[in-house]
C-alpha cells in the first residue's frame, strides 16, 4: 500500500532536503495544494503526514484516537531534558491516562471552571491596572498575568508584581523546551544519538541538556515544595495540589504524577494564552471599526458604572465572537502538536505505518475560504447568528485523547481578558511606529510578530473603574 502522496523522496534522505526550516505551515499548506487535504513527507526513513483539513483531521485523530494518541520520541526535549514527564510530550499509556485524568477533575466540565470565574477576573483587573500604569510593557502583563491565574489555579500562589521567581523560572524552561524540542537538534530526528557519550565531538548538546533538565527540575520542584510548606503550615490556599495531596498518603509514583501534572499545566497553557491575547490587541489596532462595534455593545449592556464580568457573557454576543474570532485569525499552534501512530492504518488506500507522525495545519484550516470566506479579514459575524462557521474551538485546541485540556479555562481567559480591556481601554496605533503586519513568528506556540500600540482609558469613568478596588 503507497502512502499518501507528496513531494519526491530521494534515496535515504527522503525529504530532507525539502522540509522548510521555520513556519512549516506555509509549505504544508503548499503542499496540500498540490496534493491534497492528506499528503506525507519521509524523514529519515520516519513518514510524516499532513493534514491540510479539518475533516481529515476529525477522520484520523478523533475517530481513530485508540491509535492516533502517541506523541513523537523527541531525543532532546523528551528524553534528555526530561518533558516527556510532562504531559505535553508523555507517551500514551498509564501516566498519560492518569495525567488526563486529573487534569480533567480540574477543568473538565464548564461547572468545574465556574469555580475559577472569579479568579480570572480579579487577576484581569489586576491586568488592567498594569496596563495602566506601563502602556508600552503590554506583554509583559500578559505573560504575568497568564501565569498568575495559572500558578494560583494549580498551586495556590499568587505572583507578586515586578519579577517573580516562579513565574521567571517557568519562563525561562518554557524557552529552552520550545528549542529543545525543535529539528535543529539532529538527536530529535535520529533519538538514538542521545546515547553517544558527552565527550564525543559534536555531543555538546548533552551538556546543554543537562543545564536545561537541572531548569525544568527547578520549575517542577521549586513551587511544588512551597506548597507542602503551605500545607504543613495549614496557610494553603484552595487549588489542584491541595486537593490532591492534603491528607492523603500517597505512593512515590502517584507524588510524581502529581508534581508533574501540576507542572504541566504551566507548560502548556502559560505560553499559548498569551500568544492569543497578545494578538486580540494587534488585531483591535487593524480593525477599528469591531473593537467600536464591540464597546458599544459593553456600553449598552454593561453600562459605564462597573467592569464586566462573566455573568454578562449571555448578554454580548457580537463581544464573545469577536474572542472566538481572535482564536481563528492567529493560530496560536499552527501545526498542533504531532500524534503518533501506535498501529498500522490504511486510510483511503494510503499506508499510515505504525510509528509514524501525524501533523495537522491548524493554520491553513482557519484560513481556509472554503470554512471561512476573506480568511485574513477580522470578522466577529462569522460566528454569530444561525448558519455560522465552524467554531475555532474545535481546531485551535487539537484534537482526539491529546485535545487541549486546558481549553475551557483557555476560552474562559482570552474571553475576560477581551471584556475587559475593551470596556476599559482604547487601543489604537501608536502615533511613532508603524502599523502593525499580519505576521506570525515561528515556532510551535507562535506569536504574533512583533508591534507596537497605543493603550488609553476611554473615559474618566473607565480610569476610575481602572483604579478601583479589586473585588473577589
Ligand atoms: C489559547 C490558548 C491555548 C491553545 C491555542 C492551546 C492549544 C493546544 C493544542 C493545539 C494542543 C495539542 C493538542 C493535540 O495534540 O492535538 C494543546 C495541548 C495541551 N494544552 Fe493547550 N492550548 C491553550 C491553552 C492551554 C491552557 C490554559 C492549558 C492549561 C492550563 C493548556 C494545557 C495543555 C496541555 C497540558 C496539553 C498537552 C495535552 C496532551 O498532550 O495530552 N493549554 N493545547
Amino acid at each position: 500500500t503507497p502512502p499518501p502522496p507528496g513531494p519526491k523522496r530521494l534515496p535515504l534522505l527522503g525529504n530532507i532536503l525539502d522540509m522548510p526550516t521555520e513556519k512549516e505551515w506555509i509549505k504544508f499548506a503548499s503542499w496540500g495544494e498540490l496534493y491534497g487535504d492528506i499528503c506525507s513527507v519521509s524523514v529519515f526513513g520516519a513518514q510524516i503526514t499532513i493534514l491540510n483539513s479539518a475533516q481529515a483531521a476529525m477522520e484520523l485523530l478523533d475517530k481513530k484516537s485508540n491509535i492516533s494518541s502517541d506523541r513523537p520520541l523527541l531525543g532532546m526535549g523528551g528524553e534528555l531534558v526530561g518533558w516527556k514527564n510532562t504531559l505535553v510530550l508523555a507517551p500514551y499509556g498509564e501516566r498519560f491516562r492518569n495525567y488526563r485524568r486529573l487534569a480533567h477533575g480540574l477543568f473538565g466540565s464548564r461547572s468545574t471552571m465556574a469555580g475559577f470565574e472569579p479568579l480570572e477576573e480579579v487577576e484581569t483587573h489586576r491586568f488592567l491596572k498594569r496596563l495602566l500604569a506601563q502602556p508600552d510593557k503590554l506583554l509583559d502583563h500578559i505573560r504575568k498575568t497568564a501565569g498568575a491565574i495559572i500558578l494560583h489555579i494549580s498551586h495556590g500562589y499568587q505572583v507578586k508584581e515586578g519579577a517573580d521567581p516562579f513565574v521567571d523560572l517557568a519562563d525561562e524552561a518554557m524557552v529552552q523546551f520550545s528549542i529543545a524540542t525543535s529539528p535543529g537538534f539532529l538527536v530529535n530526528l535520529v533519538p538514538s544519538l542521545r546515547h553517544i557519550p558527552a565527550w564525543v565531538p559534536g555531543a555538546g548538546f548533552k551538556t546543554t541538556a543537562k543545564a536545561w533538565a537541572a531548569t525544568l527540575d527547578q520549575m517542577v520542584e521549586q513551587p511544588y515544595q512551597w506548597v507542602k510548606q503551605q500545607l504543613a503550615a495549614g496557610t494553603a490556599e484552595k487549588s489542584l495540589l491541595r486537593d490532591l495531596l492534603d491528607g492523603k498518603d500517597l505512593t512515590e509514583t502517584e507524588e510524581f504524577d502529581v508534581k508533574w501534572i501540576a507542572a504541566s499545566l504551566y507548560s502548556g497553557g502559560a505560553d499559548t494564552t498569551v500568544a492569543a491575547i497578545n494578538a486580540f490587541f494587534k488585531a483591535m489596532v487593524l480593525f477599528p471599526e469591531v473593537q467600536a462595534k464591540a464597546q458599544q455593545e459593553i456600553d449598552s449592556v454593561v453600562g459605564t458604572d462597573r467592569l464586566p464580568g462573566f455573568a454578562d457573557k449571555d448578554s454580548l454576543p457580537y463581544t464573545t465572537a469577536l474572542a472566538l474570532e481572535v482564536l481563528r485569525w492567529h493560530t496560536v499552534a499552527p501545526t498542533g502538536m504531532p500524534h503518533r501512530l501506535t498501529e498500522d492504518h490504511i486510510h483511503n488506500g494510503y499506508m499510515l505505518p505504525k510509528g509514524s507522525l501525524v501533523m495537522t495545519n491548524i493554520w491553513k484550516i482557519s484560513h481556509d475560504e472554503r470554512l471561512y470566506p476573506d480568511p485574513w479579514a477580522f470578522k466577529p459575524e462569522r460566528f454569530m447568528g444561525k448558519e455560522t462557521s465552524l467554531d475555532p474551538r474545535d481546531l485551535a485546541f487539537g484534537f482526539g485523547r491529546r485535545i487541549c485540556p486546558g481549553r475551557v479555562l483557555a476560552d474562559a481567559s482570552v474571553w475576560i481578558s477581551v471584556v475587559m480591556t475593551l470596556a476599559a481601554f482604547d487601543i489604537s496605533k501608536h502615533p511613532d511606529g508603524p502599523l502593525p503586519d499580519m505576521d506570525q513568528a515561528p515556532g510551535l506556540v507562535s506569536h504574533t510578530s512583533a508591534f507596537q500600540c497605543s493603550i488609553k482609558p476611554r473615559s474618566e469613568k473607565a480610569l476610575d473603574l481602572i483604579q478601583g478596588d479589586v473585588k473577589m
